[in-house]
């Protein structure tokens, strides 16, 4: 990456002006911390290179990749980049940073979020829908691969905004070697996977059918409030059951008759995790089925839930 090209349109920000860092997550490459913007008198998050590892010319150079990417992919919903650190003894990507954290948090914190109305709930799943339906839509087509509740952070409103943590070695070396994802193992979560990623004989295209497996399957989180596969202790178990054709079961055990549009949120959700990815809808298709269902709620039943989630917030912590 030519970073001339790069910074000749994407501020470049002098370390000194990044104080009060703390430090947010870590994986095998890199590290996030938040920060204060000292001129811009904003809260910022900054991904960079690990400080003590000797800043390689690869891992420079997928931070470079990772703020192109980014500076290209400017959307609603999709995780904004203010400029990037490139000095010789720090490097990073500074972004927005998303006060209300991870979708993982609202679904699973339900000591903090005792009740997450429907409206609330829809309007991410609409706007997730949205973000990668824009990456889908870039020319060429930027594939996540990488979709979980980990990976969608919320602002301060509760707007989604599609994130990539990506910290972990294996996955920029997929990136660099263009290869597909390493096995799950290597820290990553299989239960976002499609069953076709497990193929050992893997000759696999470049899937343009794999999020829309991951949003399925974050379809059913957000509805059901669960952790898919919660039973399972290995991930090996789990892809050997979804080998078999298992997937997290949609009775009103899990999914409440009282959901809005239940239903069609049902097929989506079916259609999207089915085992052959050429019957996955694209996320057009799931655009189009979502939109009457948000046009049905009027703007204050979702204020209001976003309300209920920042007083309940507010209370607990
Ligand atoms: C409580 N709040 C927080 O803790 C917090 C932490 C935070 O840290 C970061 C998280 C992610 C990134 N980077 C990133 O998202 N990059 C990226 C790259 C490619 C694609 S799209 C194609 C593909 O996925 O390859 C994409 F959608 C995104 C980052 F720089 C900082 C940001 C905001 N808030």
């Amino acid at each position: 990456v030519n970073i001339c090209s790069l910074t000749s349109t994407l501020p470049v920000i002098p370390y000194r002006k990044l104080t009060d860092l703390h430090y947010i997550s870590k994986g095998g490459f890199g590290t996030v911390f938040r920060a204060q913007h000292s001129d811009w008198r904003t809260t910022v998050a900054i991904k960079c290179l690990k400080l003590d590892s000797p800043v390689g010319e690869r891992e420079r150079n997928c931070l470079l990749k990772e703020a192109e990417v980014l500076h290209k992919a400017r959307f609603n919903y999709i995780i904004q980049i203010f400029g990037v650190c490139n000095e010789p003894e720090f490097f990073c990507i500074v972004t927005e940073f998303m006060t209300n954290g991870s979708l993982d948090e609202l679904l699973h914190e339900k000591d903090m979020y005792p009740v997450v109305a429907w409206p609330l709930r829809l309007r991410i799943l609409y706007e997730i829908a949205l973000g990668v339906n824009f990456l889908h839509n870039m020319s060429p087509p930027l594939l996540h691969h990488d979709l979980k509740t980990q990976n969608i952070l919320l602002d301060g409103e509760y707007h989604v905004k599609i994130a990539d943590f990506g910290l972990s070695k294996w996955r920029q070396l997929s990136i660099t070697k263009g290869s597909g994802s390493k096995p799950a193992e290597m820290g990553g979560t299989v239960i976002y996977m499609p069953p076709e990623e497990f193929e050992p004989s893997k000759n696999r295209r470049a899937d343009v059918k794999y999020d829309v497996y991951s949003y399925a399957i974050i379809m059913w989180e957000v509805l059901s409030r669960r952790i898919p596969y919660e039973d399972a202790t290995y991930p090996m178990q789990i892809m050997f059951s979804v080998l078999r054709g298992s997937r997290p079961d949609t009775g009103p055990d899990n999914l409440p008759t009282d959901i809005p549009g239940r239903e069609t949120l049902i097929n989506i959700m079916t259609c999207g995790w089915t085992t052959n990815p050429d019957e996955r809808p694209s996320f057009l298709h799931c655009l189009i089925e979502l939109e009457p269902m948000l046009r049905k709620f009027d703007e204050i039943d979702v204020l209001e839930a976003v309300l209920e989630v920042k007083r309940s917030k507010y209370m607990r912590s």
